[in-house]
């Protein structure tokens, strides 16, 4: 079996910089068209700037022009709307993280309050901007995207003509927002598609598998798998892959993170047509985000064929999910 692919996309990515970005940068361009470069490095991309050298870095990483990183900045709610009209160009996307709750995040919103961010959500709103949220309450662990819900439904009601993009959704909860507001989209990763809290901790603890928001329940991907593997129009594959290197993740205090830029495209197309479905796949991985986010990617195609593939033990100093086993598909060569 086989499937070619158009114009994959990965909507969103953390590519990191310095010698890590040179690692993983290729690792996903040998792959996708395009992705959503997440902001959170040290410190945070906040202007415009750090956006244009932090692009002219992963291009550089890249060495090619078939792959086209769509830029974000870190939401702060000192934005005024002559800042986001001149950086307007240079992004796709705005991302909100609330303060501390995930890998980088220390400069982020500390109270998510509906007014005290209306000023710059309404400009985001005016330039057609749109809005990615980490969606996590600081609750218990388990319980924090679902108690973030309140907050995704008082920003699609207080700003109907923002887009507003939740995230790697993880539970149930979240994909039943998808249908409720006009306004509101989701990303999925592969990872959350496959593991359960079970995978992470329910025998040998995975640093590997450690990310925020953490793998939840067997009902909660069930409603994730149903939604990706139909292609629901409101869903795009985001990996979220996140590397770290291997000391931050084998440490006793385990950084947040599931590296998968290098297997994503086979394990999904193996996962889709384990349910008979691998037709939906080109939607999941590129239409519906050209949809979604209003954009027109490099052209490119990447064939993928269910001849097994050896994953590799690390990537540098980087290891990435199944490390070390078979997968049963592979990106031809
Ligand atoms: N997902 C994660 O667990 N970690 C991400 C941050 C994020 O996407 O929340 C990272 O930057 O390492
Ligand atoms: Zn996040
Ligand atoms: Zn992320």
């Amino acid at each position: 079996m086989k499937i070619t692919l158009k114009s994959p996309l990965d909507m969103h990515l953390h590519l990191r910089d310095d010698e890590m970005l040179k690692t993983v940068a290729p690792l996903s361009s040998n792959s996708f068209c395009g992705a959503l470069v997440m902001p959170n490095l040290v410190p945070p991309v906040t202007d415009k700037d750090m956006v244009k050298s932090y692009k002219g870095r992963i291009i550089e990483a890249i060495g090619s022009d078939c792959f086209e990183p769509y830029m974000t900045l870190f939401f702060q709610d000192s934005y005024t709307r002559a800042f986001l009209e001149q950086v307007r160009d240079d992004i796709l996307a705005v991302k909100l993280y609330p303060a501390g709750i995930t890998t980088n995040s220390e400069g982020g919103v500390a109270a998510l309050d509906v007014e005290t961010l209306r000023p710059t959500l309404q400009i985001m709103s005016d330039l057609k901007i749109p809005l990615c949220i980490h969606g996590e309450s600081n609750g218990f662990v388990m319980d924090r995207e679902q108690e973030f819900m309140p907050i995704y439904e008082a920003l699609a009601q207080s700003f109907p003509e923002l887009s507003i993009v939740m995230e790697h959704i993880t539970t149930a909860a979240a994909v039943a927002m998808l249908d409720r507001y006009d306004n509101i989209y989701a990303t999925i990763t592969l990872h959350h598609l496959l593991i359960t809290l079970d995978d992470v901790a329910g025998g040998m603890l995975k640093p590997h598998l450690f990310c925020k928001p953490i793998a939840k329940r067997y009902e909660d991907r069930e409603a994730l798998l149903h939604v990706a593997l139909n292609a629901h129009p409101k869903v795009m594959f985001g990996s979220d892959s996140a590397p770290h290197p291997q000391h931050k993740k084998e440490a006793c205090g385990c950084a947040a993170g599931v590296f998968t830029a290098p297997i994503a495209l086979p394990v999904l197309a193996e996962l889709f047509a384990n349910h008979g479905l691998l037709d939906n796949l080109q939607s999941f991985v590129s239409n519906n985000a050209m949809n979604i986010y209003n954009i027109t990617p490099p052209v490119t195609e990447l064939v993928l064929e269910d001849t097994p593939m050896h994953v590799p033990e690390k990537y540098n100093t980087v290891i990435p999910m199944y490390a070390g086993e078979q997968i049963g598909w592979s990106i031809r060569k």
